[in-house]
């Protein structure tokens, strides 16, 4: 087996974008690819956070808010301690990965972007068919806030581009950046 390579600093790879637009297929070709690359890598995915620590938290500002600070909190620590961290999160508040930015240092932001009409025919959770139906209230993207970066270093539309090709798209501004030899 391959040895570990030590970064000197970690960073953060951070994906935004609403329910369906691709955050967690692009997360796990990232991760895969940055550990054959012999990187330590871990994956902090929103969803499953919320699952773990607070299932019944919901989706008020103050809820996600809240949730996206204890993830900025992970992803810092992992950083600075030589591990690249992905962040698969909808993070719909500008403010919010602002401020995830500025905490984590290292930090590379990447809307993830499909168009609605993609992802209400995705739909890989079927929140979209429920909002559709008035089921549910407040889906980011839909009828619920999301606010677009407006300067992040990576844009990838996965209506146009494969998955491969999104990560090679980030693994390139990650070098760019002097974040990877
Ligand atoms: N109202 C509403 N709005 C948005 N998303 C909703 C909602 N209700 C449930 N879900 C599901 O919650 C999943 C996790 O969201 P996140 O923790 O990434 O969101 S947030 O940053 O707190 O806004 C999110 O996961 P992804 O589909 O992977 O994005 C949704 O499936
Ligand atoms: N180029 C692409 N990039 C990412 N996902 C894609 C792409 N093309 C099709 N898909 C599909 O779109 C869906 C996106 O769902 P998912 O990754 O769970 O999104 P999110 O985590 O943002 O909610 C998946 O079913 C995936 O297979």
């Amino acid at each position: 087996m391959k040895g570990l390579k030590n970064l000197e600093k970690g960073f953060t790879i951070w994906l935004t974008g609403p329910s369906g637009a691709g955050k967690t297929t692009l997360a796990v070709k990232l991760a895969r690819k940055l550990m054959e690359m012999g990187y330590r890598v871990e994956i902090l995915d929103g969803d499953t956070i919320r699952k773990t620590l607070y299932p019944e938290l919901g989706f008020s500002k103050e809820a996600r808010e809240m949730h996206n600070r204890v993830v900025i909190h992970m992803a810092k620590l992992l950083s600075r301690n030589g591990v690249i961290a992905i962040v698969s999160l909808i993070s719909p508040y500008r403010a919010v990965r602002e401020y995830a930015r500025n905490e984590i240092g290292n930090f590379i932001e990447v809307y993830v972007y499909a168009p609605l009409e993609v992802r209400i025919q995705r739909d890989p959770k079927g929140l979209y068919a429920k909002a559709l139906r008035g089921e549910i209230r407040g889906l980011t993207g839909y009828d619920g806030v999301y606010e677009e970066p407006e300067n992040p270093e990576v844009r990838v539309d996965s209506s146009k581009m494969t998955p491969e090709e999104e990560v090679e798209a980030v693994i390139a501004r990650a070098r760019e950046l002097g974040y990877l030899p």
